[in-house]
C-alpha cells in the first residue's frame, strides 16, 4: 500500500495564527502548505520566515505564459520549497518552461517537485460544462495528466476520486497530492470531489492536503493526530 503523508494547508491572512498552525504541524511531523491567501496577505518575507526550517509545499498555482511562469519560479529559490504547483491548463510549453526553470535555477539538492494541478477539487461535472468542457472530471484529469507528465511534471494535484485510476495507470511513477479531503463523505462547502482521509490513503495518495477540517476545528492538534491514525495501514 502507498505510504500517505498529511500536509496542513495554512490558509490565513494572520501571521501569528499561521505560526500557531505550523507549530502543530511541527509537533505531528507534517509538511505545511503555503498558498495564495497567506502569500498575498503577508508577503514573501513572511513566507520565507514561516518556511524556515520547515518542509513547505508552495501552492501558488502558477498559470501564465511560459516566460512569466519561468521567471516567477526563478524568484522562488529563496523559499526553498519541497514542492510547488503550476496549472496543467497552462499547456505543455508552459510546463516545459517551468521544468527548465527549476532545473536551471535551483541547486541540485534543493530542487522542488513540480506538481501540475489537474482539475480543481471544487469543480464537478456542471462546473466543467460551464467552461465548455464536456468530459467527466476523471477523463479530463487523465488527459491532462498524460500531457503534463510528458512535459516534465514530477507529480499531480488531483481529487481523491481520480487517485485509484491514476495509481493503477502510472503505478509508483507519479507523486499524487490530494486535496478535497473531508472527515465525513458529505459535501458541505466549496469542495465537490471529496473523500475521507482513510479512503484517499487506500486509493493510493502519496500526500493528502487538509485545511479547514483541521484549522477550523475546536482542537486542531487532536484532529490532525486522528487523521494521521487513519493513514496507517
Ligand atoms: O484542486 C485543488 C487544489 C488545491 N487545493 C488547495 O488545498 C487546500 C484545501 O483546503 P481545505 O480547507 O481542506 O478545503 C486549499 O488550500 C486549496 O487552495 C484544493 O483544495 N483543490
Amino acid at each position: 500500500m502507498t505510504k500517505t503523508g498529511l500536509i496542513l494547508a495554512i490558509d490565513t491572512k494572520d501571521y501569528d495564527l499561521a505560526e500557531q498552525w505550523a507549530q502543530i504541524a511541527d509537533l505531528t511531523g507534517q509538511m505545511i502548505k503555503i498558498g495564495m491567501e497567506f502569500t498575498y496577505a503577508c508577503g514573501f518575507d513572511a513566507v520565507r520566515k514561516l518556511a524556515r526550517g520547515r518542509q513547505v509545499f508552495l501552492d501558488l498555482k502558477l498559470h501564465d505564459i511560459p516566460n512569466t511562469v519561468a521567471s516567477a519560479i526563478a524568484s522562488l529559490v529563496s523559499v526553498k520549497p519541497a514542492m510547488l504547483t503550476i496549472h496543467t491548463l497552462g499547456g505543455k510549453d508552459m510546463i516545459k518552461a517551468a521544468r527548465k526553470a527549476i532545473d536551471v535555477n535551483f541547486p541540485e539538492n534543493q530542487k522542488p517537485l513540480l506538481l501540475g494541478v489537474t482539475v480543481l477539487t471544487s469543480m464537478d461535472q456542471e462546473n466543467l460544462n460551464s467552461v465548455n468542457l464536456h468530459t467527466t472530471p476523471l477523463e479530463q484529469v487523465m488527459k491532462l495528466a498524460g500531457m503534463a507528465l510528458d512535459a516534465g511534471v514530477d507529480g499531480l494535484v488531483c481529487s481523491p476520486e481520480e487517485v485509484a485510476t491514476l495509481r493503477k495507470f502510472y503505478e509508483d511513477k507519479v507523486v499524487l497530492v490530494v486535496p478535497g479531503i473531508r472527515l465525513e463523505n458529505a459535501k458541505t462547502d466549496d469542495q465537490k470531489r471529496i473523500m475521507t482521509p482513510a479512503l484517499a490513503h487506500k486509493a493510493g495518495a502519496n500526500w493528502i492536503v487538509v485545511g479547514r477540517p483541521i484549522t477550523q476545528s475546536a482542537n486542531p492538534q487532536q484532529v490532525a493526530e486522528e487523521i494521521i491514525c487513519q493513514l496507517q495501514d
